[in-house]
């Protein structure tokens, strides 16, 4: 969440699994300060999208940028270090750390990518002599992360704060869907991924995840978010602009009533032509 975000860019991006082309031959701009929702039914692409980007799948053909710096061919770890943080579609907690432990573990992506661009990256042996000699430097830096852990946490009002202390396996399974986009952003992205973030969530959950993500948005203006989300009510409320996906290609693009309502795209999903715009919720998988 610096100020000196660039543009995220994919370029004729396609990755082909045995013949079927889960993505297949995909142009968009993600730029700072923006919200993109990408939707679609099952198997349109959209997880596989997210896959390409972190680094976790490569491309068969195409390229990605990170304004101009290339970055499709990067491991995962560079690739979060760089700015680009992800939830998965399920929740990939560490069950025996406990929800504090864990966003402090979050914390870490950013400080190294700092480290080495400022050249003061520390080996291993420094950094635990530091930690055991308590060092004025140690206890600088673990005073900064913990003041963002607790920042982060109370983003997330009393669902997480209260449980600090507890062990993830502890949670219920909607706070631990909470404690994954907590330790993402304690990362401090520039861009934040997130997989289906609603899924398996109640109403009432639903909109309160939808209240954290404008949240976010009036907190850090220029954080970049690419949410792939099947409930259109979140979609609606936080994306400016909407992307749906369908056999790996772009449908429809606009700001979401325009995207949403298009009449192929409800023809695509619902099989037919309807007068009225899609209902709040309907699930497009
Ligand atoms: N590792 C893989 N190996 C083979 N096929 C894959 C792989 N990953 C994805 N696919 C295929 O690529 C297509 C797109 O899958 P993807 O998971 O990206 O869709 P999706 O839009 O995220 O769907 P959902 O909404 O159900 O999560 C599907 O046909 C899927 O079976």
């Amino acid at each position: 969440m610096n100020s000196s975000t660039k543009a995220l860019r994919l370029e004729n991006v396609s990755r082909h699994y045995d013949g079927v082309k889960a993505v297949d031959d995909v142009s968009l701009s993600l730029p700072p300060g923006e919200t993109l929702a990408l939707v679609g039914p099952n198997g349109a692409g959209k997880s596989t999208l997210i896959q390409l980007i972190s680094g976790v799948a490569s491309l068969t053909s195409g390229r990605i940028w990170l304004e101009d710096r290339r970055i499709d061919k990067l491991p995962p770890e560079r690739i979060a270090r760089l700015g680009i943080g992800r939830s998965f579609q399920t929740s990939r907690v560490f069950p025996a750390l406990t929800v504090w432990d864990s966003v402090m573990l979050g914390t870490q992506a950013r400080l190294l990518a700092e480290e080495r661009a400022s050249g003061r990256l520390k080996d291993p042996f420094s950094e635990l002599f530091a930690s055991l000699l308590g060092t004025a430097s140690w206890r600088r830096r673990l005073q900064a992360q913990e003041a963002v852990v607790q920042d982060i946490l109370q983003l997330f009002g009393e669902r997480l704060w209260p449980r600090r202390h507890q062990p993830a396996y502890t949670l219920s399974y909607a706070n631990r869907r909470r404690l994954e986009i907590a330790r993402v952003l304690a990362g401090q992205p520039d861009y934040l991924l997130l997989d289906e973030p609603a899924a398996g969530m109640n109403p009432t959950e639903t909109a309160e995840l939808t209240e954290l993500l404008l949240q976010l948005r009036r907190l850090h203006p220029q954080l970049g978010i690419l949410v792939v989300e099947h409930k259109l009510s979140l979609v609606r409320q936080v994306a400016d602009r909407v992307i749906v996906l369908n056999q790996g290609q772009i449908l429809a693009e606009g700001d979401p009533d325009e995207a949403l309502d298009h009449p192929e795209v409800v023809e695509a999903y619902l099989g037919r032509v309807r007068t009225r715009p899609v209902s709040s919720d309907a699930h497009l998988g």
